[in-house]
């Protein structure tokens, strides 16, 4: 647990600390010699790397797939209702890489266990955000059937939770068709004085109240196609404001 805490300290820092560089970086030129040992140390885990175009709509950035804190929730998750069958809801849009990239893993885990498994995969799509703010009302875009969920282990997978408030209303909305257990994994969460206090089961990183963009979380549909989570910056978001 401490070297959890420390390896969010050291996110958190390298995700704060001003890197104050418009134009292609790397690493080594960050300034601030914690920022700079906060990324070296990251390395082993994740990867952080700057984007190499268009930096001025984005800051420090932050590989997540494939790394070994997918690989650890993934454990935990298994650990806690990988003994049954499990029904994966992944929360659209910005869930989706998280989720495929979570699944992957859950399923190594259980082909390499001596018990099998069942996983199916849903996906629901939820809206509330507009530019970088949340509009107060979540929206279920498509009529998915919450009914198909009663009686099951659903495991619902976010790629973020800031005011918490699209979590509260689909677990709420979920809760009426009896679902046998629910749990939340969310790649981030972030610390905002806005959050309802909601927190998810499964959390990856702990980030501060920025921005970010990228690994399928958007900016008015922008940057979902980044490989790496980056944080958008006001010139960014001026260009891209709706
Ligand atoms: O905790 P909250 O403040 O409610 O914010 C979290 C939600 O906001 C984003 O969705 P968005 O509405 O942007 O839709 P998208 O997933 O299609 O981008 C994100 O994917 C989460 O679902
Ligand atoms: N990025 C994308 N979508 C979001 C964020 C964010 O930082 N916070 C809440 N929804």
């Amino acid at each position: 647990a401490d070297l959890e805490a420390a390896h969010v300290q050291l996110v958190v820092q390298a995700l704060t600390s001003r890197c104050g560089i418009d134009g292609y970086s790397r690493p080594e030129e960050f300034s601030g010699l914690e920022a700079r040992v906060a990324l070296c140390k990251l390395n082993s885990y994740t990867q952080p790397i700057c984007c190499e175009r268009d930096i001025s709509e984005y800051r420090h950035s932050l590989k997540v797939n494939n790394s070994a804190l997918i690989e650890r929730l993934a454990k935990d998750i298994m650990k806690d209702i990988g003994y049954c069958d499990i029904m994966v809801l992944c929360v659209l849009k910005g869930g989706y890489k998280f989720c495929a990239d979570l699944v992957e893993h859950l399923k190594n885990i259980s082909r390499n266990s001596d018990r099998f498994v069942s996983m199916k995969v849903d996906f629901i799509r939820l809206k509330s955000y507009r530019n970088d703010q949340s509009m107060g009302e979540m929206q279920i875009i498509g009529g998915y059937d919450l009914s198909t969920l009663a009686g099951k282990n659903v495991l619902i997978v976010e790629d973020v939770v800031g005011t918490g408030r699209t979590m509260k209303a689909l677990l709420s909305s979920i809760e009426k068709y009896k679902p046998n257990m629910v749990k939340v994994a969310s790649l981030l969460v972030k610390r905002t004085p806005r959050s309802d206090g909601f927190r998810p089961d499964y959390a990856g990183f702990e980030i501060p109240n920025l921005f970010v963009v990228g690994y399928a979380l958007d900016y008015n549909e922008y940057f979902r196609d980044l490989n790496h989570i980056c944080v958008i910056n006001e010139h960014g978001k001026e260009k891209y404001r709706v």
